[in-house]
């Protein structure tokens, strides 16, 4: 696993907001994705996640395409998926997903939400791409069963090493 350079929240209680929504999926299964995704972090460090609906929280999570207010524009279907911002205040910590991409629930085909968000969240708290191949932070997507997904041990050496 690698970190970015020991960039952590410094609080275990966060919050995160789904600011809106991708016409891929219905609301109740990008809540469920989002919801496990960070479900499989708190499983294994004293992180825990409150959702807010309104405001400003930790993680701001938003689907957007192209130019979507920051500097980092999407480039369309394929290529970049998602990307998130390292622990900080403001934009530190948020994630956007690239709404030119297919989003899925249960299916192989498209990305798997849960699966990309799960990976964008490590980002989100603190932690950059592993060399292994079989780590969720590895940069490249791979399709797991998300009903049989479990957290690679890289990746929980990794959020142990920064929140214990
Ligand atoms: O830090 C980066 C820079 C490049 C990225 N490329 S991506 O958006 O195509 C991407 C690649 C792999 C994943 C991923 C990796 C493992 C499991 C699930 C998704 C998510 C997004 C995504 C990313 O998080
Ligand atoms: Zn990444």
């Amino acid at each position: 696993f690698t970190t970015f350079d020991n960039l952590k929240w410094q609080t275990n209680q966060l919050t995160y907001r789904i600011e809106n929504y991708t016409p891929d999926m219905s609301v109740a299964e990008v809540d469920n994705s989002i919801e496990r995704a960070l479900q499989v972090w708190a499983k294994v460090s004293p992180l825990r996640f409150t959702r807010m609906y309104h405001g400003t929280a930790d993680i701001m999570i938003s689907f957007g395409n192209r130019n979507h207010g920051d500097f980092y524009p999407f480039d369309g279907p394929e290529g970049t998926l998602a990307h998130a911002f390292s622990p900080g205040a403001d934009i530190g910590g948020d994630a956007h997903f690239d709404d030119d991409e297919d989003f899925t629930f249960s299916s192989t085909r498209g990305f798997n939400l849960f699966l990309v968000a799960a990976h964008e969240f490590g980002h989100s708290l603190g932690l950059s791409h592993s060399k292994d191949p079989g780590a969720l932070m590895f940069p490249m997507y791979s399709y797991t069963e998300p009903s049989t997904f479990s957290l690679p041990r890289d990746d929980i050496t990794g959020i142990q090493y920064i929140y214990g």
